[in-house]
């Protein structure tokens, strides 16, 4: 605890004795609490423990350089500041005079016009006795000694509005913001006057009172430390000012009068009573004794709930019977602990929604004023840091509707149209079973200009709040595993814009590898060098040190992968760390496109498989009456596990296929541009080579989409992937020679019916011999051994390239 202590020459002086026990905080308030004996409000303290005193959050601002300078070089305080000319201040006051006329003098007016005429005898003596010492600026002080309910604000408004409407300025200040809302224009004094509670910018953040000044000759009148009767004695009344002070009163109460309520008017005299000190005392508690007649009195917080908020469990979605009702207390503590036990009594899970505090200057701030802190406070007028609430079906629906990428909207936002969306469609099946849904709901979406939890603005508003929840939480788990790696590749999105889609890998702190989506960034160019400036750029807004960035992977394209200009390079060059790995899924798509197309016999059995998927899809009634024999999918040159299913359908429905097409071809029923095409994708089917073709890459693809698939996990490390790389390539290998393909040739013969290659059929060509040559030395292959060579080997070769491909030895 740092302790400022000052010397002592008085010792009754009571601002020294309180700066030397504990460097607090004095004002005004302080002395008004003494004086009435109980905390006017809870903030309202005016004893604070500076921030300096608040355990682990020393703030200590005096070194043994500056404490020199400080006695030099005294800082000007508000008040000296006020005398000096410069710029700012004269700037500050001129803005003040400006706010002060800027009140409409009709609406003034109006008001005057309405409520003068209304004031009773006594509040129009205070009227005019006030207006008058204003008018004839002889001024004065005024104590309006009136009991509640009196037509004070009333008055005071009237008062106000009437000396703004001559263009005057006329301030009215409160000690608590509370008091200041209620009158037109109210400020706190501290607020107005710019008394020193601004502890950010003010070094002391204690009132700049001196010990000889006047003020502190006020405060060692107002508040001497002695008995009970020294401090009645030091009281406003008893003070030199008060014989300075004209008091005014007012009786009559305009409650009672207005509304006539007698109960009323005698609650308000006996708590008159209370303030004469006209109730009894009890001798053995020091404490005063309610006579029976005053108010209901109740014994515990329990019963008073029970009184107020008489069976709350089915009577809170009245709204009428809750506007009526309501219980008033002293602190906030208790209105909390209050709220809570009526809150309990309410069926439903109840959720804890914490606020999210910082300081503002951020450079500054942050230290003196950390979270912990700005969480402990408890402020009039706002929420306390730890909400509890019973209202979350609206952000559940979002949730679920978010989590699973579900459209929300449609095409209208009324509650029980039809094509309203999902979302207002999950809060009408809500409404059917959650009784304060459906409360709430009635009140609807007027539609735009009025604020509703329902609207759609409201809706994206609550997506992006859980976004940006969601990426702050992988960005905290990012930090706090350190090393990452990042995932980027780019892909136009549905409605034709280039998105870059950006993913990390880290190892979270309980050892499990994470992968994560962090951000689409739309646009940013294909060049390696557009692709850097966003990567980089994108780290930087979230935070994320590029230095502790270990891996990178991307596809094998060039603005990626290259070695100069690439993506991976150029990373590289910003942090050597960040090794390079291609994208293995992709590697492995990559060899497959390349040795479909490596033979005559697999460009033409990918194009039939091509064409016997637009034959069954071009009609809806082949498509009902075939479905069952293909596969839905068309062939994508990078979604192989397409391919694979559409091969595995070829394979296991032969048969059917080869029948549905003859019936086809055959049946009069069909058009004749049907029937020919029919046929001649029937003859294609039956040929060897085509069925040849079908057993080898279903056995080909169904290694590959099970080594795909496996790719893709993402708990797969490269050891794996290595391993499994060279397990599909074993497996390659064994196919590779003349009695693997027999056995393909058998199982194919036997499922087409015929027996030759079609080149072995088919009338031997003449050939263009070169000079030189002839034609014994020239050896002519037959159709086996020619499609062994030309697609099989050929097929299997390409596939097994990958071996000696420069990504396999990145793997490696
Ligand atoms: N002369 C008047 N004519 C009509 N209504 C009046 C008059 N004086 C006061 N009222 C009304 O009486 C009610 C109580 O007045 P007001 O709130 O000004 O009293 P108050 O002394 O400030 O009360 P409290 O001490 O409880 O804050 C208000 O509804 C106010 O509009």
């Amino acid at each position: 605890m740092a302790v400022i202590r000052i010397g002592v020459e008085n010792s009754n002086d009571e601002v020294t004795q309180y700066q030397m026990e504990m460097s607090r905080y004095f004002s005004s308030n302080e002395a008004v609490w003494r004086i009435f004996s109980f905390p006017i409000h809870e903030r309202h303290f005016s004893v604070v423990h500076l921030a300096v005193h608040l355990e682990n959050r020393q703030r200590v601002y005096f070194t043994a350089q500056n404490a020199v300078q400080r006695a030099a070089q005294p800082p000007s305080t508000t008040l000296t500041s006020l005398t000096v000319s410069n710029r700012p201040m004269y700037d500050a006051f001129n803005q003040e005079v400006h706010r002060e006329k800027l009140y409409d003098l009709n609406t003034l007016k109006e008001l005057i016009q309405t409520n003068l005429p209304l004031l009773n005898e006594q509040q129009k003596y205070v009227f005019d006795t006030l207006m008058k010492v204003t008018n004839d600026e002889t001024g004065g002080i005024y104590f309006l000694d009136v009991p509640d309910g009196t037509g004070k604000t009333f008055l005071i408004s009237l008062i106000l509005a009437t000396i703004r409407s001559q263009n005057k300025i006329t301030l009215a200040l409160a000690s608590s913001g509370i008091a200041a809302t209620l009158l037109e224009g109210g400020r706190t004094a501290h607020s107005a006057l710019k008394l020193p509670l601004n502890m950010q910018s003010n070094e002391i953040p204690t009132c700049n009172i001196s010990k000889n000044s006047a003020m502190a000759k006020v405060f060692q009148q107002l508040i001497p430390r002695s008995t009970p009767a020294d401090e009645l004695n030091a009281c406003l009344k008893s003070s030199n000012l008060w014989k300075h002070v004209k008091v005014l009163h007012l009786i009559k109460n305009m409650r009672v009068e207005l509304q006539n309520d007698q109960s009323g008017n005698i609650f308000s005299k006996q708590l008159f009573d209370i303030g004469n000190g006209k109730f009894p005392i009890d001798m053995l508690t020091g404490c005063i004794n309610f006579p029976l007649s005053f108010c209901q009195l109740t014994r515990s917080k329990y019963e008073l709930i029970q009184k107020v908020f008489l069976d709350v469990a089915r009577n809170y979605r009245n709204h009428d019977w809750l506007s009526e009702r309501g219980i008033l207390a002293v602190k906030n503590i208790d209105v909390n602990e209050l709220n809570f036990k009526i809150q309990e009594q309410i069926i439903g899970e109840s959720t804890i929604y914490k606020s999210v505090d910082s300081a503002t200057n951020q450079e500054d701030d942050v230290v003196n004023y950390p979270p912990e802190f700005l969480n402990s406070l408890d402020l009039p007028g706002l929420p306390l840091h730890n909400l509890q609430l019973k209202v979350k079906s609206g952000c559940r629906s979002i949730k679920f509707l978010s989590s699973g990428g579900l459209p929300f909207h449609g095409e209208n936002e009324i509650l029980d149209s039809t094509n309203n969306g999902n979302f207002l469609g999950c809060i009408e099946l809500l409404c059917k079973f959650d009784p304060f849904i459906a409360d709430h709901s009635r009140f609807g979406n007027k539609g735009k200009g009025v604020p509703s939890y329902l609207s759609s603005t409201t809706g994206d508003g609550f997506v992006l709040l859980l976004a940006d929840y969601v990426k702050t939480k992988i960005v905290t788990e990012i930090k706090l595993a350190k090393y990452f790696s990042i995932i980027v590749d780019s892909t136009p999105d549905v409605s034709n814009v280039d998105q870059l889609t950006f993913v990390v890998r880290y190892v979270a702190t309980d050892g499990s590898p994470n992968e994560r989506y962090l951000t689409f960034i739309p646009n940013c160019g294909h060049t390696g060098e557009d692709m850097e400036k966003a990567v980089v750029s994108t780290l930087e807004t979230l935070d994320i040190n590029i230095n502790d960035c270990r891996g990178q992977s991307y596809d094998n394209a060039y603005n990626m992968s290259g070695c100069y200009k690439g993506l991976q390079n150029r990373i590289k060059e910003l942090n050597p760390l960040a090794h390079y790995v291609p994208c293995a899924g992709h590697s492995l798509q990559l060899v497959g496109s390349a040795a479909a197309e490596s033979s005559r016999n697999s460009t033409e059995f990918f194009a039939l498989e091509q064409q016997l998927y637009n034959f069954f899809h071009s009609s809806t009634k082949r498509y009902g009456t075939f479905y069952y024999l293909i596969t839905t999918k068309t062939l994508s040159k990078t979604r192989w596990s397409a391919r694979a299913d559409t091969s595995k359908a070829m394979y296991k429905c032969y048969k059917p296929i080869t029948t549905a097409l003859i019936e086809i071809g055959t049946s009069t029923k069909n058009s004749k541009e049907d029937r020919l095409e029919a046929k001649q994708l029937s003859e294609k089917l039956k040929s060897l080579e085509m069925t040849l073709m079908i057993c080898f890459w279903n056995e080909i693809l169904t290694k590959f989409q099970d080594v795909s698939k496996i790719l893709q996990g993402e708990n797969l490390d490269l050891d794996q992937t290595v391993n499994l790389y060279e397990m599909l390539q074993s497996c390659l290998m064994s196919l590779r020679n003349e009695e693997q393909f027999s056995t393909f040739e058998s199982k194919a013969k036997s499922m087409c019916g015929s027996r030759h290659y079609k080149k072995d059929t088919q009338r031997i060509k003449k050939l263009k011999l070169p000079y030189g040559e002839s034609e014994k030395e020239h050896t002519e292959f037959n159709g086996r051994k020619s499609f062994i060579t030309d697609s099989y080997y050929s097929t299997i070769d390409t596939l097994d390239c990958y071996s000696t491909c420069p990504m396999y030895h990145y793997f490696q």
